[in-house]
């Protein structure tokens, strides 16, 4: 009854927007998660399969899947496609992390080589951003919330 409830809530209350955390291993998807979900490092092992989040900001849910980068494991992250709502009208972030560490590349350094400028059938932003410190984070979330709003 409760999570009946619970779901008849949100179904009419609060929208639960799907994001998918993909990314090479070690770029720290895992450390970004947590940092939104408990707002510290947490020690992190390589993701076998996914972690999974519920964050709320005013009011706006965000169910985050956090998948594993290995190779072996890339094949499956369509997978964590399926029930996204409406696919073809997903926003993309780009967490350009670890910009803490020395010789980093940079934003305008990634976009180019990620042909960021050639997306234009879906709203994208790149953001830099250190896990570690949670720097730029928030900047990244204000991103998406902002994109709700003009949606
Ligand atoms: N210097 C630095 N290290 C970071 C940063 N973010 C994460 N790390 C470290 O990078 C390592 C990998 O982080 P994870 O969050 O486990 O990486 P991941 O992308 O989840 O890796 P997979 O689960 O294998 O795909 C950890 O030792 C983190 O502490 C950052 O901004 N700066
Ligand atoms: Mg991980």
């Amino acid at each position: 009854m409760g999570i009946l409830f619970t779901r008849i809530w949100r179904l009419f209350n609060h929208q639960e927007h799907k994001v998918i955390i993909v990314g090479l291993d070690n770029a720290g998807k895992t450390t970004i998660l947590f940092q939104f979900s408990m707002n510290e490092v947490v020690h992190t092992s390589p993701t076998i399969g996914s972690n999974v989040e519920e964050i709320v900001i005013n009011n706006t849910r965000f169910l985050m899947w956090d998948t594993g980068g290995q190779e072996s494991l890339r094949s499956s992250w369509n997978t964590y496609y399926t029930n996204t709502e409406d696919l073809r009208k997903a926003g993309l972030l780009i967490f350009a992390n670890k910009q803490d560490v020395e010789e980093c590349m940079t934003v305008a350094e990634i976009s180019q080589v990620l042909k960021l400028t050639s997306i234009k059938d879906h709203q994208w932003h790149i953001q830099a951003c250190c896990a570690l410190t949670g720097e730029g984070l928030c900047q990244g979330l204000e991103w998406m919330m902002s994109r709700l709003k003009i949606r």
